[in-house]
């Protein structure tokens, strides 16, 4: 009889936290799915296999005694499921080699497809290789069907040919709730405290969240994109980029001045603010722009993406995807459904 699947869950901050609890309410509705085998966050390894849940518990009260500890995953076989909801560089440049040894990975960490093109490209070799998959909904859209759809346009033979949108879940919310009047800091604390941000908010500042998101998009559709051929404009003063992490809340208030600025300039024009990434024939980047208030683009509340996919079938009219783009439990749900998705293939 074969092996049931176990899962590794590394990260229990936000998403991590989500994920634990959806998977432990799909599994009292009767849902199948593999269990827990272990929790690990930057303090050290948990034992899950008997009560996920207290090993959630034990994880987060865990102490923080200086490095972060070394992920060791060597109670890992072939068909156990890594679940990666760090945002660490380091764990996601282990994701090849853990496919590579047939042991699935399923990822809210956008450092995998998101990085390197190098990077990438082992993650899909390696996949081949240990015969294993990658779940990778998470990353984009916090799981909104929009590398699905990219995948599956190419697998029926379209090209893409330019993808547009607001893919910031927190600078959709920010900028839909920005009045030019109170401080702009004071959102982004609030979009931190309700888990839209990245867990340093000036990556999704900066634009970087979204170039991350533009790469695993563009090589999704088989476009050999790298970074540095994204042009972003980065929202963040360099007084902010500078701060050390324990400054970076006071360190936040420089932006207020600024954005205060382009908020009332676009007012002035009758013009909304919007974060928009895009890649397409005329190249990819990433800014602030003012678009006119029935502008596609300026559709949808709170924390939604809308993106505009073009390709041979949707060369005219192009395909919307909108919905939530950010938030710890549609993430945690998106998590889920690749791991279903692995472990009913296995
Ligand atoms: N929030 C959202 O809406 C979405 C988030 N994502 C992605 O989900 C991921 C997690 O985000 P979020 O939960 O908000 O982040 P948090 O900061 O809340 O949690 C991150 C977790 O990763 C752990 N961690 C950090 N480094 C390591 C390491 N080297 N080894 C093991 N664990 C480590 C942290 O450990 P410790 O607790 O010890 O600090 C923490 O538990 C990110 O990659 C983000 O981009 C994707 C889509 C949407
Ligand atoms: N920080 C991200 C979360 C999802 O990827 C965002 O704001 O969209």
């Amino acid at each position: 009889m074969p092996r049931q699947p176990r899962i590794a869950l590394l990260g229990t901050g936000v998403v991590g936290s989500a994920f634990v609890a959806r998977h432990q309410r799909l599994a009292q509705r009767g849902v199948a799915l593999p269990a827990f085998e272990l929790l690990a966050n930057s303090r050290g390894h948990f034992d899950a296999a008997a009560a996920p849940e207290q090993a959630l518990r034990a994880a987060c009260d865990a102490p923080r005694d200086g490095e972060p500890h070394d992920i060791d995953i060597a109670r890992l076989r072939r068909g156990d499921i890594v679940v990666d909801a760090t945002a660490s560089d380091a764990v996601a440049a282990r994701h090849a080699d853990w496919l590579a040894h047939g042991i699935h990975v399923v990822t809210a960490n956008k450092l995998g497809n998101g990085a390197d093109l190098m990077r990438a490209q082992a993650i899909a070799r390696a996949q081949r290789e240990g015969r294993a998959h990658y779940g990778d909904s998470a990353t984009v859209g916090a799981g909104l069907p929009l590398l699905r759809s990219i995948r599956e346009l190419v697998a029926g033979g379209d090209a893409i040919h330019a993808v547009e949108g607001v893919l910031s879940g927190s600078l959709a919310w920010l900028f839909d709730r920005y009045d030019g009047m109170r401080p702009f800091s004071g959102f982004v604390r609030e979009a931190r405290a309700a888990g839209y941000t990245e867990p340093d908010p000036r990556i999704d500042l900066s634009g970087e969240d979204v170039r991350r998101k533009l790469l695993i998009l563009a090589r999704a559709a088989g476009i050999a994109l790298e970074a540095h051929e994204i042009q972003v404009d980065s929202l963040v003063p360099a007084a902010l980029a500078a701060a050390k992490e324990n400054d970076l809340d006071a360190a936040l208030l420089t932006l207020d001045a600024p954005l205060r600025e382009r908020y009332q300039e676009a007012y002035r024009d009758g013009a909304k603010l919007r974060l928009v990434g895009r890649f397409g024939a005329a190249g990819a980047s990433v800014g602030l722009r003012a678009l006119p208030a029935d502008h596609p683009l300026c559709g949808g509340s709170g924390a939604d993406n809308r993106i505009a996919i073009r390709s041979d079938r949707y060369a005219e009219q192009p395909l919307i995807i909108q919905g939530p783009g950010a938030g710890a439990e549609v993430t945690a749900a998106a998590l889920l459904d690749d791991l279903i998705r692995i472990a009913v293939q296995l």
